[in-house]
């Protein structure tokens, strides 16, 4: 059996084209990262699952079922953490657990849900108070009732703090341990490093890239990161800044105090090292290390990034 699989799906709205005759798979038991950049086509993947919308061309099955003619089934047997909040402001935290008890017909105890998630608190709270964070830590409780075969995280961390985001990946690995396959959506890439099986990296409506992390740092192998600290922060830093990123081999250039981050190619290190003394700042320090999978995502999905290519 295999938990998604989409083929040769295409969406287009208008003359606009979503997805470009995607093709993917999710096996059972995975915890599959989707990550891309804003608009490469990952909740309009995320709603075709679901039925939301229908492809122009293509099929897509779930549980080996038709997406389109199993549709109740299908969504019955899923949890979804949908992007962006949508809740009853006037329905407290309880009342919305308890409809999705309902809605799904199962016997979970909506206290413990609540409380797993962090917020037992403010049970009896009015939606419409919540914060941001409180509010996707509800709806990720209305996600897990009935210990579903299949969660759909759409960006899961959006509102969390960094306490937020670790509970949600403790709870990520709990849901997969007792035998639920994760499909979540992402362009935090911290929160996918840490708990994915497998990536797929969409651009564009179509998939560029997909393996382990592992399989992506190695499928890179000259990719690194340089960890510059300069004596003080250049006087035109934003020049310094552009001046680095135009570098053949540069994916990304972050700076942290009086330290520079690069992300590059092994090829291009040299020629970083000088043109940041061009700005007339000495270097202290710096040193090397793996890639984190931000660098290469940011060298898979930006114009100007290294020498990505397609490696699937
Ligand atoms: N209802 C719609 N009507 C027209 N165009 C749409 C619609 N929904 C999405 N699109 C377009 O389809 C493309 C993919 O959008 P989608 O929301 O799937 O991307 P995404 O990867 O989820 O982005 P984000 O990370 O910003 O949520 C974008 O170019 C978007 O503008």
């Amino acid at each position: 059996m295999t938990t998604i699989d989409l083929s040769g799906v295409t969406k287009r709205y208008g003359t606009e084209r979503a997805l470009d005759g995607l093709d993917l798979t999710v096996e059972p038991g995975e915890i599959y990262g989707f990550l891309g950049p804003n608009g490469a086509g990952k909740s309009t993947t995320i709603n075709l699952v679901l039925d939301f919308i229908r492809p122009t061309d293509g099929e897509v099955r779930v549980f080996d079922l038709d997406a389109q003619t199993n549709t109740i089934e299908i969504r019955d047997r899923t949890g979804i953490l949908p992007e962006g909040v949508s809740l009853y402001d006037r329905l407290t935290g309880r009342q919305h657990v308890e409809f999705a008890i309902e809605s799904k017909d199962a016997d979970d105890d909506p206290d413990a849900l609540l409380e797993r998630v962090g917020i037992a608190d403010a049970a009896e709270k009015k939606a419409g108070g919540y914060s941001k964070g409180m509010a996707q830590r509800l709806m990720l409780a209305t996600a897990l009732v009935g210990e579903p075969d299949l969660l759909i995280l759409d960006e899961p961390s959006t509102g969390l703090d960094p306490n937020g985001a670790r509970e949600m990946r403790e709870i990520i690995r709990e849901e997969n341990a007792r035998g639920a396959t994760v499909f979540f959506s992402s362009h935090v890439l911290g929160q996918v490093e840490a708990v994915c099986d497998r990536v797929g990296i969409l651009r564009d409506g179509d998939l560029i890239a997909e393996d382990t992390v592992d399989g992506l740092r190695d499928s890179m192998p000259n990719q690194t990161r340089l960890r510059v600290t300069l004596d003080r922060i250049p006087d035109d830093s934003s020049a310094a800044l552009a001046g680095i990123e135009s570098i053949a081999g540069v994916s990304s250039v972050t700076p942290e105090g009086r330290t520079l981050v690069v992300a590059c190619e092994d090829h291009a290190k040299t020629t970083v090292l000088r043109t940041i003394e061009e700005y007339d700042v000495s270097i202290e320090d710096f040193e090397t290390d793996e890639s984190s999978l931000e660098d290469l995502f940011v060298a898979y999905t930006s114009d100007t990034g290294g020498s990505a290519g397609v490696v699937r």
